[in-house]
């Protein structure tokens, strides 16, 4: 059998407790990526997405579990793997070609100077920041730095991208324009994704997988979405897809019901849960081929 990318083995989050003790975020979490994967992560606030996307990361470490990556056991931050957080992360004393041009002399060592401005004035072109490489980020809007994060992160060609809400600062149009070109560049590169979000929109638009998450504390994963949309789907068209609502629809309705009513359905008499093996759903429309072949029951 073919082995994963990347492999979550029962990993655990806990803090301690104010009240003293410990407080479980997350419990024994499975769940495999394979390579050139675009993950979506969907989950109410506080369920453990970040606490994971930092263990991904390197910047935090499971209480129990591991994740292997390639085959190897993470060791810390890599430049293998772009973070591309919230809250920006930009060095504040750095204008924008500083904080990208950064990040790739870091990542290429050897490359001269002008080299490096070269390709990252790219990356600051195509995320609609040409012009502005000499603004430090205080002087640039909320949406203006997360692009910036978001050059800094493409033009180190990371071979996993791991996003935290990275569009959710940004105007409706640019969000679409750089979801697009983040998809491109994913696609072409051969990138492996894992992205928070709380657009469901989003998430079927860009995902393969999208996966549920139950409400924290103490979440799980609740289900594994394999997004049944041709891979090569257009922006434009993708609502026009006959599986489209069925898939919204099943995303909306655990957001708003079932992620709250998991744990006590889990915790009913004779339920069995493989924590292990999250059921695979693929949510097609009566009738419609469902792409990937169904792994798992078709709802
Ligand atoms: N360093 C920490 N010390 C104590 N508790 C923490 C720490 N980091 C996270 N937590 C707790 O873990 C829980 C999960 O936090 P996390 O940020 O991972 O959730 P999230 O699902 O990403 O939420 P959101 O969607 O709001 O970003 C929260 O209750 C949070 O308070």
């Amino acid at each position: 059998m073919a082995q994963s990318y990347i492999s979550i083995e029962g990993i655990s989050r806990r803090f301690p407790a104010p009240e003293g003790g410990k407080a479980t975020v997350f419990e024994d979490l499975w769940f495999s990526m394979n390579q050139g994967e675009f993950v979506c992560v969907i989950g109410h606030s506080g369920c453990g997405k970040t606490t994971v996307l930092n263990i991904l990361a390197g910047l935090d470490e499971p209480t129990d579990g591991a994740v292997i990556i390639d085959g190897r056991g993470i060791e810390g931050p890599s430049l293998d793997r772009a973070v591309i957080f919230q809250s920006h992360g930009l060095l504040p004393w750095r204008s924008v070609m500083g904080n990208v041009a950064y990040a790739v002399s870091s990542k290429w060592r050897s490359w001269s100077r002008p080299k490096v401005e070269e390709h990252a004035a790219r990356f600051i072109a195509l995320v609609g920041l040409g012009g502005a490489e000499t603004k430090r980020p205080a002087e640039l809007s909320g949406g203006m730095r997360q692009r910036v994060g978001i050059a800094r992160a493409l033009s180190i060609e990371p071979k996993i991208m791991l996003m935290d809400e990275p569009f959710s600062a940004l105007d409706a149009l640019t969000r679409g324009t750089l979801q697009d070109e983040v998809r491109r560049i994913c696609r072409d590169t051969g990138q492996t994704v894992f992205m928070i979000t709380h657009d469901v929109d989003e998430a079927i638009y860009l995902a393969d997988k999208i996966v549920l998450m139950t409400n924290g504390p103490d979440a799980r994963i609740a289900e594994i979405v394999a997004n049944p949309l041709p891979a090569d789907r257009a922006r434009n068209d993708v609502h026009k897809h006959p599986s489209y609502y069925p898939l919204r629809n099943h995303i909306i309705d655990f957001l708003v019901t079932r992620s709250k009513a998991f744990q006590s359905e889990l915790d009913a008499p004779g339920k069995v849960w493989n924590r292990r093996a999250p059921p695979v759903v693929v949510p097609v429309s009566p009738g419609a081929i469902a792409s990937p072949p169904p792994v798992a029951k078709a709802v």
